[in-house]
């Protein structure tokens, strides 16, 4: 595959987009297998419930690590498919081994965070079922004037936060269309935060998917890279889009596993 076709045309350059990275069926068979999963796989937080596929982090980010099922592995072959993207290549493991699965109701999101150090600085994101529109944002700068839109930091996904005030109106932002991957590299992922807006419906403005203030950035960066006709017209023309039922799999590569590499032929068996 050659990934830069995929490069998301933003003012940074570590963001890919790949539309219908899984199939419709596909699709149909991931859901299926994740709702199957024991009551007892989910975690409920206050605004969306997970599942941990891969094993579990110690505090000292290190992976204990456990078979990911076979929907993972097998059917659809998604570790083969992102080993195949590249963007692995300069992991330790050349591929995922560990997968947060998030589920959002309509109305339900994330607060701007960051992925954190446990990991090799590459997620790559599934989406299924139902679109999400996915915001990147910047820390400000100690130096800069106070502006209306900002926080506090909050916390990566291990719980520490750096404490340092967030720019809330993103630096850009991506449509995630149902079944496409989206990926976050480099500076993105280690000095940037991403969050989703727990809404229940997104409204696009006509210049939505313009370079509308002329800086480079535009809304909806990936706009023209979207598959869906009406999803892109509602973006360009502006137009609201109802959120359903979303699934996502980050997918991530811890590099400090328990039994170093060896122990990576266990939980993938061969391929
Ligand atoms: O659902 C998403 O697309 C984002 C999830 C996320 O940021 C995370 O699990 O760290
Ligand atoms: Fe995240």
């Amino acid at each position: 595959m050659d990934i830069k076709q995929h490069r998301v045309p933003s003012s940074l350059e570590e963001v890919f987009y790949i539309p219908e990275f899984v199939s419709e069926a596909e699709e149909e068979y991931l859901l299926r297998k994740i709702n199957e999963s024991s009551a007892v796989k989910w975690k409920t937080l206050p605004n969306r419930r997970l599942q941990i596929w891969g094993g579990e982090l110690t505090n000292s980010n290190v992976l204990i690590p456990r078979a990911m099922p076979q929907f993972i592995t097998e059917y659809p072959d998604l570790i083969r498919r992102l080993r195949n993207t590249g963007v692995f290549s300069k992991s330790k493991h050349g591929e995922p081994n560990h997968i947060i699965v998030n589920e959002y109701l309509p109305g339900q999101g994330i607060m701007p965070h960051e992925d954190g150090p446990s990991y090799h600085p590459v997620v790559a994101t599934l989406s299924l079922g139902s679109h999400a529109v996915f915001h990147y944002h910047r820390y400000v700068e100690e130096e800069e004037p106070a502006q209306p839109e900002i926080s506090t930091s909050t916390p990566d996904l291990k719980g520490n936060s750096r404490g340092k005030p967030i720019d809330l109106s993103p630096v850009f932002s991506l449509l995630l269309e149902p079944r496409s991957l989206v990926i976050t590299a480099k500076s993105l992922y280690t000095n940037h935060l991403h969050s989703i807006d727990p809404i229940e419906r997104d409204l696009f403005n006509t210049d939505e998917g313009s370079d509308n203030d002329g800086d480079g950035r535009r809304r909806i960066a990936n706009v023209d890279m979207l598959k869906d006709e009406q999803i892109r017209r509602a973006v360009k023309e502006g137009g609201v889009f109802e959120r359903g039922p979303r699934v996502s799999l980050t997918c991530r590569d811890v590099e400090k596993v328990v039994g170093g590499t060896l122990k990576m032929n266990g939980p993938f068996g061969r391929r």
